[in-house]
């Protein structure tokens, strides 16, 4: 990701945090009190289904014991019963007598002289129970009654029955009828918004129906109940501004957190760390040249690495990060993996052809990871002999502790050579004390070949002490015949690397640069140090 990308990120993504937050926030108010609303009417209807199902099962009850009792109908006995029988029940107010399609005695009204003519009934169940519905003008023209009548006899249901459900919570509507023919017995609240018998929910919706009925088998009633606006939009503003503020500052943090994330996520340390993690670095190798017979006697191993936007990042760049970030094990282990893996074929067969692979001080002290190479050669039938380490000079600076690391190495039979020579302070020092196979003059002074330079001069120093001290020499960055021939004068068997004789290429293209022919160079694998078994 692009730098501005990611500040237009940085900056962008809290403001539309803060707006979708607030909406977010709303949204989330809403399903919260369509939640709230729904418990209420769940418990509403609950409660109004078990009282309607009361009120049928006692009715049914008492038609039931009355009709059996062998009482001579409207008889002072008869009378007497209902009226214990009318006193003790909760839910019933009256019961009675019929004959011929009218009342002629009631538990409260004793004998009707003249009896009540009933009105046709509104429905007939299964069971054979007539039910009248809000009947008015029975005995006195101030009652409305609910009755349900079998055989000969009647009751009144008590205009109590329902009274606690009378004054549902506001927005609630609700409907008691059978299951079958949507018969009504009873209306609570607004209820022009309720079909029978249609559930309707949804987390975000405005209206709310629930349907109930009684198990069957039983009585049959069912309710149905439901609202019809719940809106948080209609709430009063602050709550509303309170709550859409509140989302939009959870928001922008939310946002903010999330902005620090994909920067984290996307700095070039992340995107290291990842590579890592995934394997995703890569070698190249540049051609080690006998500049006597130009042939390609070895090979350095570059890691190469492109970050998320596949730029190619400078192992200048990534190798310090690696060492900053203490990840400089597990990257130089990947690498001489990798490195090995590349060119095995050519590290097997005995042509000498030998890898040199840049490790860190810390590597080359550090007992572990000599047996880690160990393994890996040995895994790969490679011989120690075959793989240059190269130390830069920058990393000797501790050379007191690596002395016994480089006399381990080159016991097992490795060759150590110092990077970049010349371009640290204590080069002439540790030159004398560190047991080292071979420099490597920085490119820095084999740019000044041909500038008569001081550093030029510096250069013939450097080849000419290579001789006495019985080490071997590579110059790296020769990118000129000029600048070859005037190190090969020198030093004859000096090794050369440089674009001269190629560019660091993936290992399948290794062999483009490659100048057949004997090798006549003294730093080769061949060329190892007495007394080691190469
Ligand atoms: N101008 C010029 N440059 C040339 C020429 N020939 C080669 N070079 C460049 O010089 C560098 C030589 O590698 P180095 O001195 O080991 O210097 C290496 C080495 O110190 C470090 N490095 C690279 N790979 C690794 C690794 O796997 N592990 C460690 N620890 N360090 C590594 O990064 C440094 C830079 O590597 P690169 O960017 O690949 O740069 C390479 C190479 O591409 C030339 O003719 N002219």
């Amino acid at each position: 990701m692009r730098k501005k990308d990611l500040i237009g990120w940085s900056y962008g993504l809290p403001f539309a945090a803060l707006l979708l937050g607030g909406v977010l926030a709303l949204l989330g108010a809403q399903m919260i009190l369509v939640k709230q609303d729904r418990e209420r009417l769940d418990e509403y209807a609950s409660g109004l289904l078990d009282r309607a199902r009361e009120v049928a099962m006692v009715s049914a009850d008492l038609l039931a014991l009355v009709q059996h009792s062998g009482n001579v109908p409207c008889s002072k006995d008869d009378i007497a019963e209902l009226r214990v029988l009318a006193f003790q029940s909760r839910l019933l107010r009256d019961v009675g007598r019929v004959r011929d399609g009218r009342i002629i005695c009631t538990a409260g009204w004793g004998d009707l002289v003249p009896p009540v003519t009933l009105p046709p009934y509104r429905l007939e169940t299964a069971r054979g129970v007539r039910l009248w519905t809000s009947v008015g003008n029975i005995v006195d023209p101030r009652i409305v009654a609910d009755m349900a009548g079998q055989g000969d006899v009647i009751v009144f249901t008590s205009p109590n029955a329902f009274e606690l459900f009378e004054h549902p919570p506001a927005g609630i509507g609700a409907l008691v009828t059978n299951s079958d023919s949507g018969y009504v017995f009873q209306r609570f609240g607004d209820v022009r918004h309720l079909e029978g018998g249609k559930e309707q929910y949804s987390m975000l919706g405005r209206s709310q129906t629930l349907y109930q009925c009684s198990p069957p088998g039983g009585v049959d009633v069912c309710v149905t109940a439901g609202y019809h606006e719940i809106n948080i939009l209609k709430r009063p503003l602050p709550l509303l501004a309170g709550v859409a503020g509140l989302g939009g500052l959870a928001g922008v943090g939310l946002g903010l957190a999330l902005a620090s994330w994909r920067r984290e996520r996307h700095s070039l340390a992340m995107q290291l760390r990842r590579a890592l993690l995934h394997g995703d670095l890569h070698i190249h190798y540049q051609p080690l040249v006998c500049l006597r017979d130009r042939r390609m006697v070895g090979a350095e191993a570059l890691a190469r690495w492109e970050d998320d936007e596949g730029e190619g990042v400078s192992p200048e760049d990534f190798i310090p990060m690696a060492e900053h970030m203490g990840l400089m094990s597990s990257l130089t282990r990947q690498i001489v993996r990798k490195a090995l893996d590349g060119v095995r074929e050519r590290l097997v067969d005995d042509s000498g052809f030998y890898i040199s692979i840049n490790l860190t001080a810390s590597n080359i002290a550090d007992a572990e990871f000599h047996l880690f190479l160990q393994k890996e050669l040995a895994s790969r039938g490679i011989s120690p002999c075959r793989v240059v380490l190269e130390i830069t000079e920058r990393s000797t600076a501790k050379h007191c502790h690596l002395i016994e690391g480089i006399e381990a190495l080159r016991a097992l039979g490795y060759r150590i050579y110092v990077d970049d020579f010349g371009t640290g302070y204590s080069s002439l020092s540790y030159l004398a004390d560190l047991p080292i196979d071979a420099i490597k003059v920085d490119k820095m002074f084999t740019r000044a070949i041909g500038s008569g330079s001081a550093t030029e001069r510096i250069v013939e120093q450097i080849c000419a002490m290579v001789g006495p001290l019985g080490i071997g020499l590579v110059v790296e960055g020769i990118e000129t015949e000029q600048q070859a021939a005037y190190v090969q004068a020198i030093v004859p068997e000096v090794i050369g690397q440089g674009w001269l004789f190629g560019h660091p290429v993936a290992a399948d293209r290794l062999g483009e640069t490659e100048v057949t022919g004997e090798n006549t160079c003294g730093t080769s694998a061949s060329d190892a140090p007495e007394g080691r078994d190469c």
